[in-house]
């Protein structure tokens, strides 16, 4: 498999670099506008390659789309991080153009690829995707929702004092501060609902922190997190790689499902070798449905920046 991934910044180095850790990729491609800076980067991966035992192949390109070429994959990172106090939907109008130009350079060299979308507001970038390529609806995918549940199942673990293992969880909704909608109700720690260990007051310290789980890192880094975002999109290329048809809650297109259309989100989906296999419709109390409402509602206001 060949892998593109556009920004060789924080979060695409991350994530370059936990596919090479995994070795299911033969190449991956980092590309950047900085001049060489995507190539130092790939250098200075494989100079890991005999240490940490992996034989996937990184180049690096400054802005030179005929090496991407081919590629199966291809992560969009690009764009500007927010900083402490900012929201991630004031980088629009940075990323927005950033984001269109580099998905129109990809599909051009990469009639096939299936794109995962990750520079922010990464809903509104996954939609603006979809408008600029055109490219079927399962072959463009935005990583939101796989950061966000891990950071719950961090909170979840922590709350409940077990090991991160034991615990599952799902965020839907919106990739942002608001929107995210950790299911407390559904998260278990083996098998059993995490609502009979922790109070329901602890629960909302829970879904609050992980709601804000971006900002806090932000404002702890001076700039937005990177290696979960990085694991995240290698958990997701390496499902599409194996044909794992893994369950992610990532930003979809949707044309009815959850009652929502032409609309970017985080909803659960499979995940395999066609990209969004299938968008999994779970069953919502009145609640969640009035948050994914709401959520949604917030998003299109954002998408209405565009
Ligand atoms: N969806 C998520 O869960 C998630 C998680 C983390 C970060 N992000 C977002 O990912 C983006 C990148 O974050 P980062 O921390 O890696 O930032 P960064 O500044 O470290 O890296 C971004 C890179 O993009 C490059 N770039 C800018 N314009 C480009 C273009 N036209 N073509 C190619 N490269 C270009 C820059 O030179 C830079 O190296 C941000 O928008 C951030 O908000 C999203
Ligand atoms: O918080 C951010 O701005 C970056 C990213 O969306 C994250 O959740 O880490």
């Amino acid at each position: 498999m060949k892998v593109t991934v556009v920004g060789a910044g924080a979060v695409g180095a991350s994530c370059a670099e936990y596919i090479a850790i995994k070795d299911f990729a033969s190449e991956v491609v980092l590309v950047d506008i900085k001049e060489g800076f995507a190539e130092g980067k790939a250098m200075d991966l494989m100079q890991t390659a005999s240490l940490n035992g992996f034989d996937t192949k990184i180049t690096g390109a400054t802005n030179d789309y005929s090496k991407t070429a081919g590629s199966d994959v291809a992560v969009i990172t690009s764009g500007i991080p927010r900083k402490p106090g900012m929201t991630r939907e004031e980088l629009i109008s940075t990323n927005a153009g950033i984001v269109k130009s580099v998905a129109e350079s990809l599909i051009k060299e990469s009639p096939n690829v299936i794109i995962i979308v990750v520079s922010n507001p990464m809903d509104t970038m996954t939609y603006l995707t979809h408008k600029a390529t055109g490219l079927p609806k399962n072959r463009i995918i935005g990583m939101g929702g796989a950061l966000d549940s891990a950071r719950f199942k961090y909170r979840l673990a922590e709350a409940v004092d077990a090991p991160i293992s034991d615990i599952d969880g799902m965020v839907i909704g919106g990739h942002s501060d608001t929107g995210m909608i950790p299911l407390t109700r559904l998260a278990t720690r083996n098998s059993v609902p995490v609502n009979e260990f922790i109070s329901a007051e602890r629960m909302e310290e829970v879904k609050q922190a992980t709601k804000v789980g971006g900002a806090t890192l932000t404002k702890l880094l001076g700039t937005s997190a990177w290696y979960a975002p990085g694991a995240a999109v290698s958990a997701m290329v390496q499902a599409i790689a194996l044909d794992a048809k893994k369950m992610f809650p990532c930003s979809c297109l949707l044309e009815g499902e959850y009652g929502l259309s032409d609309i970017c989100i985080g909803v659960p989906a499979l995940i395999g070798a066609n990209g969004v296999e299938e968008i999994v419709e779970i069953g919502l109390n009145d609640a969640e449905k009035e948050e994914l409402t709401n959520s949604a509602d917030a998003v299109r206001k954002t998408n209405g920046l565009l």
